[in-house]
């Protein structure tokens, strides 16, 4: 008999990976299982807190210490199953993250915080036992009041399926119904009813016959639009007795728009070989990664397709994740048109219905292809055959907050547990990644050329230091106007990437150089034109565009910076004919805006398609045949040892956009570092050439992949505490790593100050040091310590970058 529930509690202001020991109830004993949640007594205040049950154990160590009980239990079945939970204690340990923060992190939000539990008996319950249990209700909240014996009870008829429990969003109606009517009385008293109605009442009586042709329930909506009725006489039908309303619940589709429905592509040899290697390993159960390296438009997307057909036709189910799903509307929609309703789409654009929909039809096994962003990778998926990762070079598969893990890193842990194939794609793989192919730890697939036979586009490079000295300051250039303009004339389409990385538009003023920041950062305000105002992107501070110089009164004030909106203007003064779509963070805020401008272009509503980075990955428009890039090295010069790897794959991705179908493309680059290797490759579309050199670069310099690298930020309102506290830390660490560990820092952040806070950091780049994780987790833990005096500590394995 297990007696005892090993629990990770949620208790944030003392958090730690050591499970708590509690003594399971005798009416939970038989049903409590791990992955469920419950709520128990913490702390000497025996205050309320949620957990996890961990592990079910027959023996505690100890006997003597009393140890308090679970209160109750939240979950009718394990909300996680043994691979996520074994899951997130890998990740807490590679991560520096707390193992509830990662447990939670795996759980859609419709699980945390602001939930409501309703039970509904099912057809199979006894009637009995639903008086007993519902009385005159449809259905019963289930919250922590519930008394045991009942929790009890309703576990059991869930497990026997008399009951289902669904979940919603306090105040949000969560779990989507639909009213539904169906006859209550027999069709022979239904006739009775008709045949003494008063004459005239014509809609009842129609309604009557309804109900005597049709026993089945019908939606509510529907039978008023079939026989035009009103919800008045639906509503007096109820009164009468004639028909019931009941509640049902329906999943939201959050793609409601139809999508073309696509048949498997015949397959050209290079396509053929790789597709044939991944559906081996995933028929023989091999954990093999893959990196799958196509150049641009090379059919990458075909082979994922195929391979997910092999998984499904193996009775499996297939896991895609795609950068920023809502950015790549194209993908989605290539994927639903080969497989339908059995794919779920996971990201963040989806209210936390329709997330928490979704993740229940993946863990029903009703959705078999699973596609989402970054935090999909943790889809509730039980046979996996095969996983795909689109883009494999992304940055944002890193998560930048708590728990601070790469969606590529879970992705391939997820391989082992499934014995499936893991597949990286991508036209400009991550060095890490390539770098593993060298050494024969990826098998590397390569589509060396466009699907179609067509020819890469064709690139320029035009240095903008020159072009400035010959005429006035303009965002384009003289071959970039010509080439925009002769495809005006040719009915082409055009893209036009302006790079934001690294840059932001800002006011200065012309006669004293005032340059507005904000109050809480150590950053200057960047200027929104659509909502006429100055904010920070860091705290969020918004103020008014200023008329004046706050500091010498001046009213020259000068708007830095090359905005979207800008570029924009001066297009149209340029080119007054060209129809153009803006995209950027200013005209996509709104949901599924995305996907409609992107439409509008594709439907050749425009001529040209200006943007930010957005518009550089996926998309494949047959009738670009111009791509132009504006700034391509404003991320150059950032401190950065990803900088050059960041421009190579930007510039080469965008490229690639252009001449993807019958007509031949050409891009223009426009730069002021043309001489740049990351430029004159990009220029070439060499990747192999700029892998080579650039891993030359970072063997030099001691940068990954050759080292290892954590981060480690701490952060407090008062700057000598903070600066104090990391000298600190680096004296600790100083006695513990080896003299081969190489510390940069500590160095005040490369914003020093953000909301109020001053941070400090400290990069350790390393190649073995076995003590390193002890000692960071050692530090976490004194951290948590003095958290109540406000420092904070940020522990980052494996950074993006060193800012
Ligand atoms: N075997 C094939 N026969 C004919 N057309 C194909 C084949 N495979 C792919 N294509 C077509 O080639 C085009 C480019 O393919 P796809 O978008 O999959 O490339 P990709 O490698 O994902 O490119 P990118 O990395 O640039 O996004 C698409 O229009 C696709 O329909
Ligand atoms: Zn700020
Ligand atoms: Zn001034």
């Amino acid at each position: 008999m297990t007696q005892y529930a090993e629990v990770i509690v949620d208790v944030p202001t003392m958090q730690t990976n050591t499970p708590y020991t509690y003594v399971i109830p005798a009416e939970f004993q038989e049903m409590l299982q791990p992955g469920m949640r419950v709520v128990v007594p913490f702390g000497n205040g025996g205050r309320k807190v949620q957990g996890v049950v961990w592990q079910l154990i027959d023996q505690v160590e100890d006997a003597t210490v009393t140890l308090k009980a679970i209160d109750t239990v939240m979950d009718p079945a394990p909300v996680l199953d043994a691979e996520l939970m074994q899951l997130a204690d890998w990740l807490a340990k590679t991560t520096y993250a707390f193992t509830i923060t990662c447990l939670q992190t795996m759980l859609p939000n419709a699980l945390k915080a602001n939930y409501e539990k309703w039970v509904t008996p099912t057809a199979s319950l006894p009637e009995e036992t639903r008086q007993v249990l519902f009385g005159q209700q449809d259905r019963l909240l289930w919250d922590d009041d519930v008394a045991p014996a009942v929790v009890k009870q309703l576990m059991r008829l869930a497990k026997q399926q008399q009951v289902t429990v669904s979940y919603a969003v306090q105040n949000k109606g969560h779990v989507k119904t639909v009213t539904m009517v169906k006859p209550a009385l027999t069709p022979a008293e239904l006739q009775a009813a008709r045949a003494s109605l008063r004459k005239g009442a014509l809609k009842q009586e129609q309604l009557l016959t309804y109900l005597i042709d049709h026993s089945k329930p019908v939606q509510q909506t529907v039978l008023e639009k079939q026989l035009g009725l009103s919800a008045s006489t639906i509503k007096t039908g109820e009164a009468n007795g004639w028909l019931s309303r009941s509640q049902a619940e329906v999943y939201r589709d959050p793609f409601q728009s139809a999508v073309t429905t696509t048949k498997a592509l015949q397959l050209n040899p290079d396509q053929q070989t790789a597709v044939d290697a991944i559906n081996q390993a995933t028929d023989d159960q091999q954990s093999t990664p893959f990196l799958l390296q196509g150049v641009t438009g090379s059919g990458k997307t075909e082979v994922y397709l195929q391979t997910i057909a092999n998984t499904l036709a193996q009775g499996k189910q297939a896991l895609m994740l795609v950068p920023e799903i809502s950015l790549t509307p194209q993908i989605v929609g290539r994927v639903r048109g080969r497989f339908g309703r059995q794919v779920a789409v996971l990201h963040s654009g989806l209210s936390a219905g329709e997330r928490f929909d979704e993740w229940r039809r993946i863990s029903r096994g009703e959705a078999r292809v699973v596609v989402g962003a970054r935090s999909a990778v943790f889809a509730p998926i039980k046979n996996l055959g095969v996983i795909i990762v689109d883009e494999e070079h992304e940055a944002s598969y890193k998560q930048e907050d708590n728990p601070r893990y790469h969606a590529r890193d879970v992705a391939l842990w997820r391989g082992r547990y499934h014995h499936c194939p893991v597949v990286l794609g991508s036209a400009t793989p991550s060095l890490e990644s390539r770098a593993r192919a060298q050494k024969q730890r990826y098998q590397r697939l390569l589509l060396p050329t466009r699907a179609n036979q067509q020819a890469l586009p064709e690139v320029s490079v035009v240095d903008m230091t020159e072009e400035l000295k010959h005429h006035k300051e303009s965002n384009f250039s003289t071959a970039l106007m010509t080439a925009l303009k002769d495809r005006l004339e040719r009915g082409e389409q055009s893209l036009l990437m302006l790079n934001r990385r690294g840059f932001s538009s800002f006011v200065m003023c012309r006669d004293c150089g005032f340059v507005l920041t904000c109050p809480n950062c150590d950053i200057s305000l960047t200027l929104h034109m659509d909502t006429k105002t100055m904010k920070c992107h860091y705290c969020g501070h918004e103020e008014p565009i200023p008329h004046r110089c706050p500091n010498c009164k001046s009213r020259h004030i000068r708007y830095y910076g090359t905005g979207t909106q800008k570029v924009e203007a001066e297009l149209h003064e340029l080119l007054p004919e060209a129809r153009v779509i803006r995209m950027d963070v200013d005209t996509t805020r709104r949901k599924g805006a995305h996907e409609r401008l992107l439409k509008q272009f594709g439907a050749h509503q425009a001529d040209i398609l200006l943007g930010t980075q957005m518009i550089a990955k996926g998309l494949d428009f047959p009738d670009v045949t111009l791509v132009g890039v504006l700034n391509a090295d404003t991320a150059l010069g950032l401190p950065d040892f990803r900088a050059s790897e960041r421009t190579f794959q930007l510039l080469t991705q965008v490229s690639g956009r252009a001449g993807r179908a019958k007509k031949a493309g050409e891009v223009v680059i426009q730069t002021y570092n043309p001489d740049h290797y990351a430029i004159q490759l990009a220029k070439r579309q060499d990747y192999e050439q700029f892998f080579v050199r650039e891993m030359h670069l970072r063997h030099r310099g001691n940068y990954p992949p050759y080292y290892f690298a954590v981060k480690l930020t701490v952060s407090d309102e008062t700057e000598s505490v903070a600066a104090t506290a990391i000298h600190q830390i680096v004296q600790q660490l100083q006695t513990t790593l080896s003299p081969n560990a190489i510390m940069l820092g500590p160095t005040p952040g490369a914003i020093a100050r953000i909301n109020k806070r001053y941070y400090y950091q400290l990069v350790i780049k390393y190649k073995q040091e076995p003590q390193l994780q002890t000692a960071l987790f050692k530090l976490l833990s004194q951290a948590q310590r003095k958290s109540r005096s406000g420092l904070q500590i940020a522990i980052d394995n494996n950074p993006m970058s060193f800012m």
